[in-house]
C-alpha cells in the first residue's frame, strides 16, 4: 500500500452515483489520494463536467433518468469531455453490460461492490495516463522557444472558434502581428540574440491578451497570431494597439530600423458573415491588414 501511495497522482475524480452510500464508501476509498466531487445524477455530471473537467470519472451505470451509458456517450461526443476518462462502475458482471461500458467508450469497470485496492489501483493507473497525455499534449501544442502556442493549436483553436461564431452569430476577431526588418535584427546582433527578442516579444503580447478564451499563437518564424473570441473589431483594434504599446515598452535597441528599436505591424480582421465563409477568409483578411501596414510604414496597427 505504501507503494501505491508514492507513486499515487494527485487528480480530480469525480464520482456519479445515486446512492449516498456508494458515494461513501468511494469516498472514504480515494478522498485521501484525490481531489473528490460527487454528482448523484446524469443530468448533473454532464453539467460539472462541461463547466470543469475532471481528469477522471467514477460512473455508476444504473441511475434513474439518464444512465452512466448515455453520459458516457455524450461525453464522448463533445470535444471539451471527450478525453477524459471513464470507469464504470457495475453492479452486474454479464457479459452484455461489459460489452455496452466499452461500446460507451468506458476505459475500464470495476464491479460491485467495490474492492478497495482494486479501484485504488485502477484509478491510480488510467489517472496517471491521463496526466501524462495532458503534458504530451500540451508540449505538442506549444512553441518551444517563446512557451505561447504553436501553429498546431493556433489552427485547432481558430476552427473551434469559426464554428463556435457560426452556431451563436458571435463576434471573433483575429490579429496577426510580424517583427519589423527581423532579419536585419538577426544579422546586426546574432541568431541567440534574436531568439532573446523573440521571446521578450512574445512576453511582452502576452500581457496584452488578457481574457482567458484569447489565444496568442506563434504562427511562425517572427510572425504572431491572436485569436479573440467574443470580441469585436474596435476590441480587437484596442488590443493589438496595446500589445504594439507593450514591444515598444520594451526598448530593444534595433539600430538597422527605421524607428532604433524593435517594432511591430498588426494586421486585424473581425467577422463579417457577408464577407467571410471560412475561418481562411477572417485569417486572409487579417495578413491583408497586416501587409498594408508593413505598405505604410510598419510600427503600427491596420485595421481590415
Ligand atoms: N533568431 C531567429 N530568427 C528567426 C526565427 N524565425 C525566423 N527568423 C528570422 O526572421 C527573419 C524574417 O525576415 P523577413 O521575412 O525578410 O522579414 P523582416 O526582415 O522582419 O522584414 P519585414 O517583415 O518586412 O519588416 C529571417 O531572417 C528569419 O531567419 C527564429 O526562431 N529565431
Amino acid at each position: 500500500m505504501e507503494q501505491l501511495e508514492q507513486r499515487q497522482p494527485r487528480g480530480k475524480v469525480l464520482v456519479v452515483d445515486d446512492q449516498a452510500i456508494n458515494i461513501r464508501v468511494i469516498h472514504q476509498l480515494l478522498n485521501d489520494e484525490h481531489q473528490l466531487f460527487v454528482a448523484t445524477s446524469g443530468e448533473q455530471a454532464l453539467e460539472f463536467c462541461l463547466n470543469s473537467p475532471p481528469d477522471l470519472i467514477l460512473l455508476d451505470v444504473v441511475m434513474p433518468g439518464m444512465d452512466g451509458l448515455e453520459v458516457c456517450r455524450r461525453l464522448k461526443q463533445e470535444e471539451s469531455t471527450a478525453r477524459i476518462p471513464v470507469i464504470f462502475v457495475t453492479g452486474h458482471d454479464d457479459k452484455d453490460e461489459e460489452e455496452a461500458c466499452w461500446l460507451a467508450g468506458g476505459v475500464d469497470f470495476v464491479p460491485k461492490p467495490v474492492s478497495g485496492m482494486t479501484l485504488r489501483h485502477r484509478v491510480m493507473t488510467h489517472l496517471t495516463f491521463k496526466l501524462q497525455s495532458d503534458l504530451l499534449r500540451e508540449m505538442a501544442l506549444m512553441d518551444g522557444l517563446t512557451g505561447v502556442a504553436n501553429r498546431r493549436r493556433f489552427d485547432e483553436a481558430l476552427n473551434a472558434e469559426w464554428r463556435r461564431s457560426q452556431r451563436s452569430k458571435g463576434l471573433l476577431s483575429l490579429i496577426m502581428l510580424d517583427i519589423d526588418h527581423f532579419k536585419a535584427f538577426n544579422d546586426e546582433y546574432g541568431h541567440q540574440a534574436g531568439d532573446d527578442c523573440l521571446k521578450q516579444v512574445a512576453k511582452a503580447v502576452l500581457s496584452a491578451v488578457r481574457r482567458p478564451g484569447d489565444l496568442l499563437a506563434r504562427y511562425g518564424g517572427e510572425e504572431f497570431a491572436i485569436v479573440l473570441p467574443d470580441t469585436g473589431k474596435q476590441g480587437a483594434k484596442e488590443v493589438a494597439e496595446a500589445a504594439a504599446d507593450a514591444i515598444r515598452e520594451l526598448q530593444i535597441r534595433h539600430q538597422p530600423s527605421d524607428h532604433d528599436q524593435v517594432t511591430a505591424s498588426f494586421g486585424v480582421a473581425s467577422l463579417d458573415l457577408a464577407r467571410h465563409s471560412s475561418a481562411k477568409d477572417l485569417l486572409e483578411q487579417a495578413d491583408e491588414a497586416l501587409y498594408e501596414a508593413k505598405d505604410s510604414g510598419r510600427n503600427k496597427v491596420c485595421v481590415g
